[in-house]
């Protein structure tokens, strides 16, 4: 049975876990960097610390690093992984999602319930597609990308490394959303958004650089 621990005890941590029972996954424990919560427990589980305090399960375990939300701690937690020599955990698909055959995604990326992502869409690495996503025909999501729950993408949409849309915003087709932008919850982004800035609103303005 495949073997998971994942990166965060917060309450994003706590729904993979929930994911993780869905799919008949084990989940075996938690990491966070701050000293004072190795050996508490979570929902059962142990948080272990560190990757240092995990050696002995390299070659046993998969590690989740998208258990947090912000793209830049996973980032983070994915290159420390990586340069560690763990590996990292297979795509977790929610079995409520409807899918297309011919999407791809990569490893470390999780979409949870109720996510509809049709047809040739790519997603990257360490990508969270949270609650009742809807991405449409074409579009591409790259590595690191957060989407809120409720997001809704069309057809031929770009959204670039790094990026997070906030809850419930929309994402006009043909557009992009530039490396490590932030769209505010309830967006409607119907220009394309350029790298490092934060946009909100209907339509969705730039309201500061990042
Ligand atoms: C299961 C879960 O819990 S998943 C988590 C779901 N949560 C989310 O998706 C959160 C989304 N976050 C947001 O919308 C936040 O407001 C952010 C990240 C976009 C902005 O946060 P901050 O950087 O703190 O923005 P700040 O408060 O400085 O606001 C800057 C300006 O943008 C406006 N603004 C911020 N967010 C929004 C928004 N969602 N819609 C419209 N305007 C907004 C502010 O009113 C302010 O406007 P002003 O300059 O005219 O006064």
């Amino acid at each position: 049975m495949l073997k998971l621990i994942v990166w965060g005890a917060g309450g994003h941590a706590r729904e993979i876990v929930w994911l993780c029972e869905e799919l008949n996954i084990k989940v075996v424990g938690l990491l966070d960097e701050r000293p004072h919560m190795k050996g508490l427990t979570v929902e059962g589980l142990p948080i272990l610390g560190t990757l240092a305090d995990i050696k002995l399960l390299r070659d046993e375990v998969g590690i989740v690093c998208a258990g947090v939300g912000d793209p830049a701690l996973k980032r983070r937690f994915a290159l420390t992984t990586a340069s560690s020599g763990f590996r990292f955990a297979p795509p977790l698909i929610h079995p409520n999602v409807r899918w297309s055959r011919r999407n791809v995604i990569g490893a470390g990326s999780m979409i949870f319930e109720g996510g509809v992502i049709s047809e040739q869409i790519r997603i990257g690495q360490h990508v969270i597609l949270n609650r009742s996503v809807s991405v449409s025909h074409d579009s591409v999501i790259g590595d690191y990308v957060t989407l809120g729950p409720g997001v809704c993408l069309a057809g031929n949409v770009v959204i670039e490394a790094g990026a997070y849309i906030g809850i419930g915003a929309s994402v006009r087709e043909k557009i992009k959303v530039g490396n490590w932008s932030v769209v505010g919850g309830g967006a409607f982004v119907k220009d394309d958004i350029p790298e490092y800035c934060m946009a909100a609103g209907v339509p969705a303005v730039v309201k500061k650089n990042l």
